[in-house]
């Protein structure tokens, strides 16, 4: 965190990218799903699923809390090793929720989802962006696309830079997008470079939203903008309330979360860090029919589309439970790496506490701020 040299952090960048290829394989890219989970190095995953776990012990204490902040960096990175092909072959590749409209398809209401970021970010034709925890890169193509601006992905899981990489050759989008290395607590970008920001579910993973926010402010020209979806506790959240610190804590578990934060907390670090607040709105607070967390609630009803039949049958409580079990079978018999089972658990804590979380309205993956840097800031 704070007080990192920069030779640490190259040491740290070198041992990531290293661990990445011995995990993952040389052409990390090309492989999807769950045939990239079967062809994964066994110890390497093996050693990937405990350096993950080994902040969830349960305990939810101050203690255990500041070991999850203090490794915040490699915990998430060893979090994506080891979920993206589960994310791949469930979600597809767009990492984050969305509104769906009556009849409006899966893939569709996440498109429409990023293009409303785009669209109250401002993005137009030409301005160089930046995407702060781009995934494999699925929000970054579709806004190049849309908008016709320059990319650059920023994210810190070398498997997922290299899969980025890999899509945006293969759909042309090369002159367009660029995906970077990096810890969005500290970024190399020199000041004032970018003319918008924008962050789709990615920044929850810092240790502290200043830090993070401060960066984006650094990096943005003046009276450029930042849009973001933050995950957040709302504020019906209660953390002395012991099922509400559940919710919360099998978010952070299941998510690979430090420490969920209250919504307030959001709104305060944009403006501790200089930001113009825009933007403040809760996109999950409304009576939508078709609620964001209807995919992992197992809800047949929700069902809209034939071709969404595909994403429910393994996003839905029972088809959660087939791949569990196709996965524990794999496990045994030596195809898939062993510790497998453990991420499907620990996926299935993440889709409980999402559900229970979005029903009670404790919690938002949609918290919708659009923030200014002032023209005239330093
Ligand atoms: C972690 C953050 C900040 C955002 C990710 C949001 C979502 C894309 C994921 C949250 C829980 C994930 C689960 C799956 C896909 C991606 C999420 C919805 C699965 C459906 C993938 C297939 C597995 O068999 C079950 C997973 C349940 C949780
Ligand atoms: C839930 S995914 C969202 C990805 C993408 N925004 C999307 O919607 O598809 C969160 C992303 O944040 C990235 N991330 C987490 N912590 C990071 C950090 N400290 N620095 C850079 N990227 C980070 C993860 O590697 C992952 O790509």
């Amino acid at each position: 965190m704070s007080g990192t040299t920069q030779e640490e952090t190259t040491e740290l960048r070198k041992r990531q990218a290293q661990f990445a290829k011995e995990l993952h394989g040389e052409d990390a890219g090309s492989k999807t799903g769950l045939t990239a989970l079967f062809s994964k190095n066994k110890s390497a995953q093996k050693e990937a699923v405990a350096k993950y776990l080994k902040h969830w012990d349960g305990k939810t204490d101050a203690e255990a809390e500041d070991r999850r902040l203090e490794d915040y960096n490699e915990s998430t990175h060893s979090y994506y090793n080891v979920v993206t092909d589960f994310y791949e072959y469930g979600w597809g590749s767009s990492f984050h929720f969305s509104r769906f409209y009556k009849g409006e398809t899966f893939f569709a209401s996440v498109a429409r989802h990023e293009h409303y970021l785009a669209y109250k970010a401002g993005i137009k034709e030409g301005d160089l962006v930046l995407d702060v925890g781009c995934g494999v890169g699925g929000p970054a193509r579709e806004i190049a696309r849309f908008t016709g601006a320059n990319i650059i992905g920023l994210n810190n899981n070398d498997y997922q830079i290299a899969k980025a990489k890999y899509y945006s050759k293969k759909f042309h989008l090369e002159d367009q997008l660029d995906f970077v290395k990096g810890d969005f607590m500290n970024m190399d970008f020199e000041p004032a470079t970018f003319d918008k920001v924008y962050a789709i579910e990615a920044t929850c993973h810092a240790p502290k939203l200043e830090g993070v926010y401060g960066e984006i402010y650094k990096v943005l020209k003046p009276g450029g903008v930042f849009a973001v979806y933050e995950w957040v506790m709302t504020d019906k959240y209660d953390a002395s309330n012991p099922e509400h610190r559940k919710i919360a804590y099998e978010i952070e578990l299941g998510d690979g979360i430090p420490k969920m934060f209250e919504c307030d907390v959001a709104r305060k670090a944009l403006k501790n860090v200089g930001f113009e607040v825009l933007v403040d709105d809760d996109l999950a607070d409304n009576d939508d029919e078709i609620p964001w967390y209807a995919p992992l609630s197992g809800d047949w009803k929700y069902i809209q589309n034939i071709s969404d039949l595909s994403t429910f049958v393994r996003t839905s409580y029972l088809g959660r439970k087939l791949t569990n079990a196709m996965v524990s079978v794999m496990e045994r018999l030596g195809f898939a790496p062993e510790g497998s089972v453990k991420v499907t658990q620990a996926l299935e804590e993440a889709a409980v506490g999402l559900v229970a979380g979005g029903e009670a309205k404790l919690f938002t993956p949609m918290m919708l701020f659009v923030a200014k840097k002032p023209l005239d800031a330093k």
